[in-house]
């Protein structure tokens, strides 16, 4: 079966201003052909947490998408989410396979580390993401992760490739001629005033490379 990673994968920025926006902007990303939605929000507000999360797993479910949530296994079940994206400071990918199924997207943060994405790969990974690609604004501290890495870990394995961190309009068909099959991007879609058109211009610009 084909993955459901690929293209523009939005992931959702818990800074949204005001909060209340968060439904109607992954609902503008998706229309402008973001294919992959995370939710992201590592508050302790459990409620509104829940809140969101179930209402943009039923936004995905109904418009295609692919629903992941970041971090948390039992949140996931909780919510119905197609899957979840861990890190290395979060739950082993085992734990995330017994606790998901069989048929849960599970992502892989790899970061510039080729070893750790060949072993994850190995361990039953759905697909790989290295970064950050370009210095993130989101995530300043995050390990740089050079574009190189697309080609290094094609030799290995089949699975979706994952680019994040710093990603934008104008460099976002650069990750795409390095060979990722998906950009996950916050700032550039979900910092944006007109939310639909830049995802609309990211997904044409990473669709065509260009
Ligand atoms: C698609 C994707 N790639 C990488 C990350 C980063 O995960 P992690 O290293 O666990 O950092 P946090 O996002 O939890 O701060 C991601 N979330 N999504
Ligand atoms: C979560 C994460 N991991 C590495 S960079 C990053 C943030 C990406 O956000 P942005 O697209 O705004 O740079
Ligand atoms: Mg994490």
């Amino acid at each position: 079966m084909t993955s459901p990673i690929r293209g523009l994968y939005a992931i959702t920025d818990s800074a949204l201003q005001p909060p209340e926006r968060l439904v109607d902007a992954v609902a503008a990303a998706v229309r402008g052909g973001a294919r992959v939605v995370q939710y992201r929000d590592k508050s302790a507000d459990h409620a509104r947490r829940r809140k969101e999360a179930a209402a943009l797993a039923a936004l995905c479910r109904q418009a295609g998408a692919c629903f992941i949530v970041n971090d948390d296994i039992e949140f996931a079940a909780a919510v119905g989410a197609d899957g979840v994206h861990v890190g290395r400071d979060d739950a082993e990918l085992a734990a995330a396979r017994a606790r998901l199924g069989g048929e849960a997207i599970i992502g892989v943060s790899c970061y510039d580390d080729l070893e750790r994405a060949r072993r994850l790969a190995a361990a039953g990974a759905d697909y790989l993401a290295f970064g950050s690609v370009f210095p993130s604004a989101t995530k300043p501290d995050a390990v740089r992760a050079p574009l190189g890495l697309f080609r290094e870990a094609r030799a290995f394995t089949q699975l979706p490739l994952v680019a994040i961190g710093g990603i934008d309009a104008g460099n976002i068909a650069e990750v795409a001629r390095a060979g990722a099959d998906a950009a996950a991007v916050i700032r550039a879609v979900f910092g944006a005033d007109d939310v639909e058109a830049a995802a609309r211009r990211l997904a044409a610009s990473f669709e065509l490379r260009v």
